[in-house]
Parts: C-alpha cells; sequence; structure tokens
C-alpha cells in the first residue's frame, strides 16, 4: 500500500468500500496505517472505528445548524412575571426535542471562560505528560484521562476524553488522579460543575412537576439526596483528514437524567428527532441540556431520551465538557408510581442504577442494545392471561418480585421466563 488513505480513496473507492461491507480487514488496514500515521496508536487492526455505511449516509456537515432546537432564556425561572412562560418554554423543549440550550443561567462569563482555557491547556500538553493520569482499569485507576488508542478499542471515537466522578463524595478519587498541570485545572472545573449542577436540579425539579404534577419536587430531592453521581467529562476532538470514515462519538443516549454540554464554536454535536439528524449551533455563553435514559424511565416516556453524537471535520479541532446528573448507584431505576395505572402500565423493569448504568457502557462497548432497549417491557401479552406489571406489584426497595394473574409470586428471572416480559 504506498499511499495514504486520507488521499488515495476516490469517490468510487468509498463506493465500492460500502458495498463490500466496511469493516472488512483490508479497509480496515487501509485506514488503520493512515490512523498510525498520524497519531500513537500501536494496536492491531480494528475495523471498529470505521464508521457503518449505513451510519455514513446520516452524515451531516459539522458546520450545518438547526435553528429550530430551542434557545431558552431562563433567567426568566427567578421573574414572577415571566416565570410560567419559561417554564412552558423548558417543558416544550423536552417534550419535542429532548434537547435545547438554556442561556442567562446565573453562570459567570468568567466561570466558562476559564473552564474552556484549563481543557484547552490540558489538551495541548505533551500526550507522555496526560498519560501520567491515563485511566488504568487493571491497575484501579477508574477516573482520568481516557487517550485516543483506549476509546479506539472501545468506542471507536476519534476523541481524547478526561473525565472524573464528582459526587458522591467517597466515589471522588485521589488528588493524585488529577493532572498536576495546568495550574488550576481542577478548580476551574468544580467551580463550574458544582455551579452548574444546581442549574440542572432546577430544570429537572420542574420537568418531573410538569411529568408528575405534584411530586415533582420531592422526586427531585429524592434523587438528589448528596449521593447522586455526578461526572464530569472533557472532550477532545482532532482534526481529522478523513471526516467522514470516523466519528468523534459514536450515537448514544446518556444513562443520566439529565446532561449539560458546554461546547466550544467549531460545531459538531448532532441530534436525532425524527429520523433525521440535526447540528447544535454553538452559542456564545448557552449551555446545551439532553435528556437522558433515566428520565426516559422515570417519566414512562413521557419524556425521551436524546440520541446524540460528534461529528469531526478537517479544518478545526473541537472540545466541550459534559457534567450530568445521575441518580446514585443504589437507586432503583422504575417509572414513577404517579405515572402508573391500569391503563398506563410501566414501560420498563426495574433495576439498580449501577446495573442500568454498566448495561448502557457495554451496548456502546458491544453496539449492542442500549439499557432503555435492554429493560423495556416488551410485550405485556394480555392474551396470556396474565396481568401485567403494577407498581403496586413491586415491592418497595426489592423490586425483584411480581405478582401474575393466578396469584403466584415470581422473581424476575422466572417472570421473564414464563413469557410475561418478552426478555
Ligand atoms: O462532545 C460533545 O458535545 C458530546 C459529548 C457526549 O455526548 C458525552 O460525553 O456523552
Ligand atoms: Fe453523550
Amino acid at each position: 500500500m504506498a499511499h495514504p488513505i486520507w488521499v488515495a480513496v476516490t469517490g468510487d473507492e468509498m463506493r465500492a468500500m460500502d458495498s463490500s461491507a466496511v469493516g472488512n480487514e483490508a479497509d480496515a488496514r487501509l485506514l488503520i496505517e493512515a490512523v498510525k500515521s498520524k497519531s500513537a496508536i500501536q494496536s492491531a487492526l480494528d475495523s471498529r472505528l470505521l464508521v457503518p455505511s449505513s451510519e455514513r449516509l446520516t452524515l451531516i456537515p459539522h458546520k450545518e445548524f438547526c435553528n429550530d432546537i430551542p434557545v431558552i432564556d431562563i433567567s426568566g425561572l427567578l421573574d414572577d412575571g415571566r416565570r410560567g412562560e419559561t417554564i412552558a418554554a423548558v417543558v416544550n423543549a423536552a417534550a419535542n426535542w429532548g434537547i435545547f440550550q438554556v442561556v442567562n443561567h446565573g453562570i459567570p462569563d468568567l466561570v466558562l471562560e476559564n473552564l474552556m482555557t484549563v481543557v484547552k491547556d490540558f489538551f495541548s500538553m505533551p500526550e507522555e505528560e496526560k498519560q501520567l493520569i491515563a485511566k488504568d482499569h487493571e491497575n484501579g485507576r477508574l477516573q482520568g484521562y481516557v487517550p485516543f488508542s483506549q476509546l479506539f478499542q472501545k468506542q471507536a471515537a476519534w476523541s481524547n476524553q478526561i473525565e472524573y466522578i464528582l459526587q458522591p463524595h467517597h466515589l471522588v478519587g485521589p488528588e493524585d488522579t488529577w493532572p498536576a498541570r495546568p495550574a488550576g485545572f481542577r478548580q476551574a472545573i468544580e467551580e463550574y460543575c458544582n455551579e452548574f449542577h444546581s442549574v440542572l436540579a432546577k430544570i429537572l425539579e420542574l420537568l418531573l412537576s410538569s411529568c408528575l404534577k405534584t411530586s415533582g419536587t420531592r422526586k427531585s430531592s429524592e434523587l438528589l439526596d448528596g449521593n447522586q453521581l455526578q461526572v464530569f467529562r472533557a472532550s477532545y476532538y482532532d482534526t481529522c483528514p478523513q471526516p467522514e470514515m470516523v466519528m468523534g462519538l459514536r450515537s448514544h443516549v446518556d444513562s443520566s437524567l439529565i446532561t449539560a454540554i458546554v461546547q466550544d464554536d467549531t460545531g459538531g454535536l448532532q441530534v436525532e428527532k425524527d429520523g433525521q439528524w440535526y447540528g447544535v449551533a454553538p452559542t456564545p455563553g448557552a449551555v446545551v441540556i439532553l435528556l437522558g435514559s433515566v428520565l426516559q424511565v422515570l417519566t414512562n416516556d413521557m419524556l425521551k431520551a436524546v440520541e446524540h453524537r460528534v461529528v469531526v471535520n478537517g479544518e478545526s479541532r473541537r472540545m466541550s465538557v459534559t457534567t450530568g446528573i445521575n441518580p446514585s448507584s443504589n437507586t432503583i431505576v422504575a417509572p414513577a408510581q404517579e405515572l402508573i395505572d391500569e391503563l398506563h402500565p410501566p414501560h420498563y423493569l426495574p433495576c439498580e442504577y449501577k446495573e442500568f448504568r454498566i448495561t448502557n457502557f457495554e451496548a456502546g462497548v458491544l453496539n449492542s442494545l442500549d439499557a432503555l432497549d435492554q429493560y423495556r417491557i416488551k410485550d405485556q401479552v394480555p392474551s396470556l392471561h396474565h396481568r401485567t406489571l403494577f407498581p403496586e406489584d413491586i415491592e418497595e426497595h426489592n423490586p425483584t418480585f411480581y405478582h401474575v394473574g393466578d396469584g403466584r409470586l415470581l422473581d424476575l428471572q422466572s417472570f421473564i421466563r414464563e413469557g410475561i416480559v418478552a426478555s
């Protein structure tokens, strides 16, 4: 192979690769050779970096933005005269798009600027220095830098990341898991994430109030009791000589209640709605809010988690910061009881959040069904003369037993085995 793929592949060749099942070894070798010449990857062939041809057909340029994705001035939440209309705007955006941007959120510009500056400075450091705090699961280092090679092997993403748990306290890693440079990195991250946590909590509370009518406040304080998992991730998407071949981040839903993203002005974040992809316009001072899959389960599909992805490009690198609020690891993720009655059966099986999160993570790695699909009750088969699952049948704090029509109490496995719930 004489030439790198970046210049060698013509439109016809690309189509030929498509038709010969992208991902075969020869295609992968071409790409890997090219990737190797650009980065420090030493690993063997791995075709997972290639975007499948079906997905490639949906790609839209990183600078193509959709002006209909709502941008909401949430200072109205603090103003009696505008509160009602602001709440309506947030709820409508959540219901219609599952994503919106907020401005006038009360986080000073300086906090956002510091945040993006330390992230940029971190990613600009030499690779060897970043590697000093690389994640290393085998050695118990679960937080830190995620180099290209790690993501390459797992999620087929054209990006580098750095990620930490900020809450609950007992899961926060020791100081030496954080980078020593740039100075002020940790403080800038924590300042933004702590301040923005209260904005996210407010949005979550009003979404729950709107769906559950009376008990949104109670539900959100139950979820945000200090043990909730708050995570931080900064992502760096390098320029890519052949951006249509790879994805900065493959399409996914976050396994969060709600996620916030600060993005620089490059563009590349895209969301799916009704089978179409739309670019989220970088907006100065704005924070992007996304609904996660836990909120979808909790609201029994009244609100939907939004599928999103990141595309890369050949001209500008991109950086973003994500922070999400998730339940605590032993919270039972299940549709809220307030939403369930004989006419509205639950759409999801209950499970502990830690299991839910792992399922979602594995789905990303294995490219299989995400947690929503795995726990969805697919067929509540009344024809089997069984009752469908009702929340009063779920023992509080131990939601592993289900009453069925003939009065028996079954554990989850038997319940599934009997075909009441398609597994
Ligand atoms: O980089 C972005 O804008 C999105 C990142 C993202 O979706 C994630 O970290 O889950
Ligand atoms: Fe995401």
